[in-house]
């Protein structure tokens, strides 16, 4: 079985194949996930939460990130491999390339880093020096704190204007991968029909090129509450595997998102 890329990505996107991703943060997840289908892994940010135990992402470091990192690669055999820029970690153009070396040094295939206009210098320096991009904008929860909470972005006319004029100047600097989390789904819609690049949705509706979710959600063991957009697979198929299966099947067959799972 080939290594899912970039290439592949985008050879889905033209064929109006939906594709799936999954956070992982260990090797034996990782190649569960991998044999099941899941196309890519990321290694998130989200596990200052669901591993850790913070309320938000702020306190997760490039170490943290690149211990997880070393971890999935080794359970990988398929699956196209993103690793989350953490926190304050790429404030500079220079930080941003000594920290990337880090997590591509630890085994990932591309770097995810949350932003709009401030990082598109930094977006076309790591392209150019051979870092792959995904970059992610909407709801960015390393700006929880500016935002006032999680909340969805994009609403009014204003913001969602702004946030599609990102997407397109993300593009433009070398971004080969977008991630839109919690916005209204005819915006996620707009986003993933302007650009070329594959756009993956969280909380974005059905209309992007391919979902992602965190693996505690979809495994029923988020400690305390599950955001509206995530689903439960555990629940329907009782076992694992099966519950990445469903995940996979519902996502090809255009069944998740529904409307429950869709802001508008
Ligand atoms: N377990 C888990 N799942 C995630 O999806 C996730 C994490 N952790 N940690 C990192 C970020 C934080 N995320 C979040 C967390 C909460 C909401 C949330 O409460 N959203 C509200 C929307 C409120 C509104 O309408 O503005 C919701 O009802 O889902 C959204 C994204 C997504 N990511
Ligand atoms: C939810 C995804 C997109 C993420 O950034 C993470 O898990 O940290
Ligand atoms: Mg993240």
């Amino acid at each position: 079985m080939s290594k899912v890329t970039t290439s592949t990505l985008l050879k889905f996107k033209q064929e109006g194949k939906k594709f799936t991703a999954l956070t992982a943060y260990d090797a034996s997840f990782a190649a569960a996930f991998d044999s099941e289908g899941i196309d890519v892994l990321l290694v998130g940010d989200s596990l200052g939460m669901v591993l850790q135990g913070h309320s938000d992402t702020l306190p997760v470091t490039v170490e943290d990130i690149a211990y997880h990192t070393r971890c999935v690669h080794r359970g990988i055999e398929r699956a196209l491999l993103i690793a989350d820029m953490p926190f304050m970690s790429y404030a500079t153009p220079e930080q941003a390339m000594t920290n990337a070396t880090v997590l591509m040094q630890a085994g990932a295939n591309m770097v995810k880093l949350e932003g709009g206009e401030w990082l598109l210098e930094t977006v076309k320096k790591l392209t150019e020096r051979g870092v792959p991009v995904c970059a992610h904008i909407g709801l960015t929860p390393q700006s929880v704190h500016v935002f006032g909470g999680f909340k969805v972005q994009g609403r009014d006319a204003e913001n969602a204007q702004r946030i599609l004029n990102e997407a397109k100047a993300l593009e433009a600097a070398g971004a080969q991968l977008l991630v839109i989390e919690c916005i209204p789904a005819s915006l996620a819609k707009a986003i993933s029909d302007a650009l070329t690049i594959p756009v993956i949705g969280i909380g974005a509706g059905k209309d992007t090129d391919g979902q992602i979710l965190v693996m505690h959600d979809v495994l029923g063991i988020s400690s305390g509450y599950i955001p509206r957009f995530s689903k439960n697979y555990l629940k329907q198929t009782g076992e694992i595997r099966a519950a990445v299966r469903a995940y996979v099947d519902e996502v090809a067959s255009g069944t998740f998102p529904g409307a429950e799972h869709t802001f508008n």
